[in-house]
């Protein structure tokens, strides 16, 4: 297989992540900002965390719920409208070319995203809001680098004198694992993927949990909360977000043809089938 090659523009021509310029997608992805960042709220993620944590929505392999995500096209996505199957093998196959002997990285990448299951009504039916779209730390002030920052005036976590300045309520280096990060697909399948019986080494459920903490991995804020557990890990962040992004095509991935393979890699890495979601 040769090597993944990062295109130079998105599927319509334009720059990956240009939040800023007009495009078809444009304001649909801005109105999705809007409301996710008046929404997230440090007392909105816990109770998130109460109502899916439990895990009583459904037993189901991990294929199963990729086909699940047939449905769906991911309205804070700039660079892709394809239904999110598509982005997950579009990934997996990118990772596989520039690291054949990872198998774990591949299902990562076949898996990172499962997550926005909680679309499904089976799943809660949660709004994308709570759902997609970059994360970010609640509990602490919100940072310029965020997508679409503007909107945080709205959100009444910036007036709560016990999250707006300083550290909020973090201790410096106390570990990414305290903090309370704004409540989305990211999340709720590391939650998932601890909870249940699963192989994959800790680098993948740590990209898992921070693939979209875009204002960590592209822009190098609240790395003061860092531990040396995450520090550790960062750098496989890094390295699979080059094919979490540019990998978004419209050049569809052959479903049927791919599905063996990944098949064995469940297999290999879920010796339980029944996953508890
Ligand atoms: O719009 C995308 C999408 O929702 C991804 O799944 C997420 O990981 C990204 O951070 C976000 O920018
Ligand atoms: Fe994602
Ligand atoms: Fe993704």
């Amino acid at each position: 297989m040769q090597a993944f090659e990062k295109p130079g523009a998105n599927a319509f021509g334009h720059e990956f992540r240009e939040y800023n310029k007009e495009s078809e997608r444009s304001s649909g992805v801005e109105s999705f900002y809007k409301i996710n960042h008046t929404n997230q709220t440090y007392d909105f993620a816990m109770e998130m965390r109460k109502k899916h944590l439990v895990l009583d929505k459904a037993v189901m392999g991990i294929w199963e719920c990729c086909e699940l995500l047939n449905e769906y096209v991911d309205e804070s996505d700039p660079d892709l409208d394809e239904p999110q199957i598509e982005h997950l093998l579009q990934t997996a196959e990118a990772i596989r070319k520039d690291h054949p002997n990872e198998d774990w990285f591949h299902l990562t990448g076949l898996i990172h995203d499962l997550g926005k299951v909680l679309l499904h009504p089976k799943f809660g039916e949660e709004p994308q809001w709570a759902v997609v779209g970059d994360t970010f730390p609640l509990g602490c002030p919100f940072s310029k680098s965020i997508v679409h920052s503007e909107f945080f005036d709205r959100n009444p976590d910036s007036r709560d004198p016990r999250f707006n300045t300083g550290n909020g309520v973090y201790e410096l280096g106390c570990g990414l694992d305290k903090i309370v990060m704004s409540w989305g697909h990211d999340e709720y399948l590391y939650q998932v993927l601890k909870r249940n019986d699963c192989n994959l080494p800790p680098q993948a459920l740590f990209i898992i949990r921070y693939h979209s903490f875009y204002a960590l991995h592209r822009a190098g804020d609240y790395k003061q909360f860092m531990d040396d557990f995450d520090r550790e890990m960062y750098p496989w962040l890094e390295e699979f977000n080059k094919y979490d992004l540019y990998s978004k095509s419209k050049v569809r991935v052959d479903v049927e043809a791919a599905k063996p393979y990944y098949l064995s890699l469940i297999d290999k890495y879920f010796p339980n089938k029944a996953i508890k979601w």
